[in-house]
């Protein structure tokens, strides 16, 4: 919604995997726009043949897309260590405990129907492919193609392991997984700038939504909420809701991408008074760490195309 309001002109298409949801989010769009175009596609994120199903449709219907925003994602059975956020309290970190969860947040993670750890298949690989296959409508365009991955404050490179890249080992996949989203759209800037497409990542902050409802019960984070309006005049990541956590892709598509640092987050903030605005912060990655891990993921990527030759053009 925040998009047309800003261009009115584009063609939206939502890809969810649920189709209720995503005609339910078209007819709220078209309350709101009633001009606007707006299409939808199915695709779990997560199921592999879904992606290059859903690649395939996207190449048949549209000759080229100006923006993807690659925002979904999971954090399955989290679990919040509420001592190590009173140690915080004690040692002088709760401020950046509570907006990173460095050292506050564990997950329990699978393997998925592709032999693949859910989290990193949902929240990245997924994703790579889909980018991957869409490349004839990214790359080459007059005007230059962007990517823009919803990544987040609490991707840290202590989490990530070249050696387990999709985090099998340890409890913190969801950190992992975001912290090789930087590391993907670092390497993707390098490899395909000069072909048109750009790729950038931002943060929107701490939001209500499905995710922090999974987190804590939606009452208490209800009880909580006067005490984070009053963390926000401290912590301006306390976006709070989804309107204000878009503020940084929105701020994205107007800006040229010739101009954005590769090397940077964009963080959606929100002052202590309710302004919006963005900041952009710098990354914590290893270039060279993130071309050993693209080169993984082509490894995977061809993996992949083997076993779904059939669903290849
Ligand atoms: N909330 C927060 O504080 C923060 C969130 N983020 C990131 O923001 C993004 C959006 O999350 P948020 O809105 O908070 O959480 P939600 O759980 O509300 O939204 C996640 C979205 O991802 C979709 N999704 C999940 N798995 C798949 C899949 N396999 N295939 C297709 N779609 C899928 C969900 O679809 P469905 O509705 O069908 O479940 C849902 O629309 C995520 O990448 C998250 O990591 C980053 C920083 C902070
Ligand atoms: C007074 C309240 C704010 C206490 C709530 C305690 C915890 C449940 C939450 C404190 C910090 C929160 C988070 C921080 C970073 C988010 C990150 C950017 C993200 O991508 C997903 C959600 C967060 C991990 C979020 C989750 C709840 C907290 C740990």
């Amino acid at each position: 919604r925040r998009l047309l309001e800003e261009d009115g002109r584009i063609h939206l298409c939502i890809a969810c995997r649920n189709v209720q949801k995503s005609e339910a989010t078209r007819n709220l769009i078209l309350a709101a726009h009633p001009a606007a175009q707006v299409s939808t596609v199915e695709v779990d994120l997560g199921n592999l043949a879904a992606v290059l199903r859903v690649a395939r449709e996207l190449r048949c219907r549209f000759q080229r897309l100006d923006f993807v925003y690659l925002n979904a994602g999971i954090m399955p059975n989290p679990h919040v260590n509420f001592k190590a956020l009173w140690h915080g309290l004690l040692t002088g970190k709760l401020l950046h405990m509570l907006t990173t969860a460095e050292g506050v947040m564990t997950q329990t993670d699978r393997l998925n129907g592709d032999g693949l750890q859910e989290v990193f298949a949902t929240n990245l690989f997924g994703h790579f492919i889909l980018v991957r296959q869409l490349e004839s409508l990214l790359c080459g365009n007059e005007k230059p193609s962007r990517l823009i991955w919803t990544s987040s404050s609490n991707a840290r490179e202590s989490a990530f392991s070249l050696s387990d890249y999709q985090h099998a080992k340890g409890q913190e996949s969801y950190s992992s997984s975001k912290y090789a989203t930087d590391l993907t759209s670092v390497v993707l800037n390098r490899k395909f700038n000069e072909q048109g497409l750009y790729s950038s990542v931002v943060c929107p902050g701490l939001v209500m939504s499905n995710m922090t409802y999974g987190i804590l019960p939606v009452f208490l984070w209800k009880l909580l909420m006067p005490i984070m309006w009053l963390i926000r005049f401290f912590a301006k990541t306390y976006t709070l809701t989804p309107y204000n956590g878009a503020e940084a892709h929105v701020w994205l598509f107007k800006q040229k991408p010739e101009y954005l640092d590769a090397l940077v987050k964009y963080h959606s903030c929100t002052s202590g008074l309710g302004k919006n605005y963005v900041e952009p912060r710098r990354m914590d990655v290893d270039e060279e760490t993130a071309e050993e891990f693209y080169q993984k993921l082509l490894e995977l990527e061809k993996q992949t195309l083997e076993r779904y030759s059939d669903l290849l053009d």
